[in-house]
């Protein structure tokens, strides 16, 4: 099945959302070639998911052009490069066919893992009789410095964000979904110029289930999170150790949180448990150093510990994953940067963990997220694990949503119904046993008081003896309720008619 960042990707530049005056540069340029010319190739610039390759493979689409590829999650030195594109870049025509040849991400060309790359690229721009697209996020990384000379740069801005709830909103409609516009539009304004990422926030919710304006609301922020997504995708899909460990360079974050966004989305990406055993094994590792990191303040450790968190958890599988992923933000995250109300509420729930189980907040936090798990796995055991730590209804909402929490408290509140029930059996039980303790006490004493003392001692009173006495005891209470209640109907009768007041008539009748 294809993503919808697949299905809905523009086949023509009429439908590329935006980037207007692009498309006119692209059209003359191509076209210069068509007519023989031998422009520079395009260096096409922009944020990510704002429509670089899709802007080449529609120009090649509109253009009747094969485009021949060289992507980033590919090893790109230089005898990889003379190898997939040198052939046909410089050779006139095959068979007839014109090509197109498009390089992803040129900036991410690693000087040392794919040495000779840019160097045998521009030998190949040089001898270039077809034309080539080459995309970049930073036209001024060091890596292609060299090649800057030889192109044409071309500068893409972010969709912006009426664009993208255009073409939200034509997906939603193809599909089929029950979605409004606020939220469409809060989608569109969340992706901050990322139309891919705008996409792929729509298919993950309606595949979800939840497409209303306040999950929505909830979607992290792809200004902060722009960098973190794209190099999580050149992490969990690359094989190749050089692309892994340049992908953090762009992330404005540190490895520690890195860390925890790498361990969420492993298991997506990964199939094979053999895989994902191994990437955690690295990330174990990888922790390890970053723990030394705070005890010593050491700070030469992040090194270590982030090539083992991206090239050994990019090693660890046997080959790239050509599907597409929903990534996700760490949970972890998510019950850390909450509201300031709800952290409140968190901080409430980690002390009462806390307190109950003698150990800090830090503990309580691991604590909590087991008790998250088990509240998905085994939830009889959650709740009782709720009950105890007296996790009060509103706090297990805030915690756990509406719908785990209300499958908890529904378990709970069952089990209080059993326990109270059984409390209640006991109860009578006691009170029966009592009952005959009470009458076993009041033959002894009138044994006693009938002068038999002396054969009382040592007599034995059997049950049935006490169950007879009980039942004479009933009956007596009974006989004496029923000449109770008869003694008072009769009183109210007379009262009744003393207070009536006859009329004259009635009288004489
Ligand atoms: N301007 C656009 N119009 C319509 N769809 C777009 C546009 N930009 C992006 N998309 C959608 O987002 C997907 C990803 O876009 P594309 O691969 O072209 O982004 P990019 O700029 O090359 O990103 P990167 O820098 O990460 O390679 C496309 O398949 C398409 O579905």
């Amino acid at each position: 099945m294809l993503s919808w960042v697949e299905k809905y990707r523009p086949r023509s530049l009429k439908d590329v959302a935006g980037h207007e005056k692009v498309k006119e540069k692209l059209k003359t340029w191509i076209e210069s070639y068509l007519k023989g010319e031998n422009p520079k190739p395009i260096l096409l610039v922009g944020p990510p998911g704002c429509g670089k390759t899709t802007l080449a493979y529609a120009l090649a689409n509109d253009y009747g052009f094969e485009v021949i590829e060289l992507n980033a999650s590919d090893k790109r030195n230089s005898s990889a490069i003379k190898k997939v594109v040198g052939h046909a870049a410089t050779s006139s025509s095959i068979f007839g066919k014109k090509f197109l040849i498009v390089l992803d991400e040129v900036d991410g060309i690693s000087g040392k893992e794919d040495a000779g790359g840019v160097s045998e690229l521009i030998k190949i721009i040089k001898k270039a009789k077809n034309p080539i697209i080459l995309t970049a996020n930073d036209a001024y990384a060091t890596s292609i410095r060299s090649l800057l000379p030889y192109v044409e740069i071309i500068q893409l801005n972010p969709v912006h964000t009426n664009s993208i709830y255009k073409v939200l909103k034509k997906i939603a409609q193809k599909e089929g979904l029950d979605v409004d516009d606020k939220t469409l539009k809060m989608i569109a304004q969340h992706s901050a110029g990322d139309l891919r990422s705008a996409i792929n926030d729509l298919e993950a919710l309606a595949l979800s289930g939840d497409l209303s304006y306040e999950t929505v609301q909830k979607l992290p922020d792809r200004k902060r999170e722009a960098n973190i997504f794209d190099a999580l995708r050149v992490i969990l899909k690359t094989t190749h150790y050089g692309i892994a460990t340049t992908a953090l360079m762009n992330v404005d974050e540190t490895p520690d949180v890195i860390i925890e966004w790498i361990a969420e989305n492993v298991p997506k990406e990964y199939e094979k448990a053999e895989e994902v055993a191994r990437a955690f094994e690295y990330l174990s590792k990888a922790d390890r150093y970053l723990g030394r990191v705070m005890k010593r303040q050491n700070y030469g450790f992040w090194k270590y510990a982030t090539t083992l968190m991206t090239a050994g958890v990019a090693l660890s599988k046997d080959e790239k994953y050509r599907k597409w992923t929903p990534y996700s933000y760490p949970k972890i995250f998510r019950l850390l940067t909450k509201t300031k109300a709800e952290r409140e509420i968190l901080n409430k729930i980690l002390k009462k963990i806390g307190e109950k189980t003698h150990t800090s907040s830090k503990r309580a936090r691991f604590d909590l997220q087991i008790l998250e798990i088990l509240a998905k796995e085994n939830p009889y055991i959650a709740a009782d694990l709720v009950d105890y730590f007296e996790i009060k209804e509103d706090e297990l909402k805030a915690l756990f949503g509406e719908r785990l929490s209300s499958k908890l408290l529904k378990i709970l509140k069952e089990k209080k119904k059993k326990k109270s029930e059984k409390n209640k059996r006991e109860d009578k039980k006691d009170k029966k046993n009592e009952d005959k303790k009470e009458v076993k006490k009041e033959i002894i004493k009138k044994k006693k008081e009938d002068k038999k003392v002396e054969e009382v001692k040592g007599y034995e009173i059997s049950d049935t003896e006490v169950k007879k006495d009980i039942k004479n005891l009933e009956t007596q209470k009974q006989v004496k309720k029923e000449k109770e209640i008869k003694e008072k109907k009769k009183e109210d009768k007379k009262k009744e008619n003393k207070g009536k007041q006859l009329t004259l008539d009635a009288f004489f009748k």
